[in-house]
């Protein structure tokens, strides 16, 4: 990438995006860290959809599992573990929003709050104190979500081997005992990996790399959510969107995942280009959300235009086809559960907003200050508190 365009991708990397695929004729854009992207909405639907595609293993697992089998048992196991897990993730957000200080640092408060929520399904409370305490210190300390500087990426890298050492540890021991029902996440994997499928070390790197990939993109999400629905509402009244619709609307306008890639098993041409196998194709969840085609106001953050029956475009925040997100469904309502939980009877402003991002690994929010103010409840809610209605 040339100088200029580096500062101007690093400026405004969707405004980068967008004009990269205003200058393009052909529906494709060549990437500036290489391959292509395809940008017409139903050629890259047919990317992420057709099995011809999609053959063999998925990359979100790289090399850790040996069949596409053992992929989606263990996507399953964990997505499962999960879901049971709701009402305590419930239970223990709430409790972290009631502690949160009345002005908040974003995205890292989001990332602690979503950790509180998550942290006894990740390691139940019977692991053993300093493994959680390790899992802890990863997941604000940069190993979960990558952080912004480089001291502290390098303070990550060296806590990343000590949780995994520890935690093979722990696989080894459950292994020794036996696993029943799943109580947590390497629970989870553990049920779904034989011993003679995974070793203890590969079980211990599939939990560290399934905690970045769930930790990573929740927090960002709900912090999308947080800060776009605060842009466009004033803070002297209640949101008058449900969660479930900002949630759905930040995916769709500021999607963590803005670009996902595909090698090609075999050659194909594409938009007048032949391409030869193992070349790179992407396709843009962030550009087919934006695609005026197919969305009206795709730069309008509308939290409304999913209240009425569907007249969506393209929506692919968790991918689509064979390799979409096994998790899509239980991150929605986790993202929608914490965002009910810091708007209950609260009033919240942002101070710092932007709505560019950051990329980092994917697109997350540059930081802000969230300001939090308990509201005194008003007749509406006593009505509803009592039953009333
Ligand atoms: C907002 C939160 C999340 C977002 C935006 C997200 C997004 C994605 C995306 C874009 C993919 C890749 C799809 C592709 O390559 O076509 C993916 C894969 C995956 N995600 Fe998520 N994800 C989220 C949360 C979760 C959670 C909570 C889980 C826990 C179960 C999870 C488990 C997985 C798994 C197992 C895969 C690999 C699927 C396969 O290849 O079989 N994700 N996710």
């Amino acid at each position: 990438m040339k100088v200029g365009d580096r500062r101007r991708f690093r400026r405004d990397p969707l405004a980068y995006l967008e004009d990269l695929r205003r200058r393009s004729t052909t529906g494709l854009i060549p990437l500036p860290g290489g391959g292509w992207c395809v940008t017409d909405a139903e050629l890259a639907q047919t990317l992420l959809r057709s099995p011809d595609y999609n053959t063999g293993r998925s990359g979100f697992f790289g090399e850790l599992l040996p069949t596409r089998r053992a992929q989606i048992d263990v996507g399953h196991a964990v997505r499962d573990v999960l879901r049971a897990g709701v009402p305590h993730y419930r239970a223990a957000l709430t409790e972290a929003v009631a502690a949160l200080p009345a002005t908040s640092r974003w995205p890292d408060a989001g990332t602690l709050l979503v950790h509180h929520g998550l942290e006894d399904l990740l390691l139940h409370p019977e692991t053993p104190a300093a493994t959680r305490t390790l899992m802890r210190r990863a997941a604000l300390g940069g190993v979960a979500v990558r952080a912004p500087h480089v001291w502290q990426r390098a303070r990550a890298e060296v806590l990343r081997p000590k949780l995994a050492t520890a935690l093979t540890e722990q696989v080894r021991h459950r292994r020794e005992r036996g696993v029943g029902e799943p109580r947590d996440v390497l629970d989870a994997v553990l049920s779904a990996c034989p011993p003679a499928e995974a070793a203890d070390r590969t079980v211990a790197d599939l939990h560290l790399m399934l905690f970045r990939a769930v930790m990573a993109p929740l927090s960002a999400s709900l912090a999308w959510s947080l800060l776009l629905a605060c842009l466009h509402h004033e803070p002297t009244s209640p949101w008058p969107w449900p969660a479930d619709h900002v949630v759905r609307e930040a995916l769709r306008h500021r999607p963590m995942a803005w670009m996902l890639g595909r090698v090609l098993p075999h050659a194909v041409k594409i938009g007048g280009t032949e391409f030869p196998p193992g070349e790179l194709l992407s396709v843009s969840p962030y550009l087919l959300h934006h695609d005026v085609r197919h969305w009206k106001d795709p730069d309008a953050f509308q939290p409304d235009r999913w209240a009425g029956p569907g007249l969506y475009g393209p929506f692919i925040p968790f991918g689509a086809g064979p390799f979409t997100c096994a998790g899509a469904a239980v991150a929605h309502t986790l993202i929608s559960e914490s965002l009910t939980a810091l708007s209950h009877d609260a009033r919240l402003a942002v101070t710092g907003g932007d709505t560019r991002p950051a990329m980092a690994e994917g697109n997350v929010p540059r930081p802000f200050t969230l300001h939090r103010t308990l509201r005194p409840p008003t007749g509406h809610d006593i009505a509803h508190d009592t039953g009333g209605r």
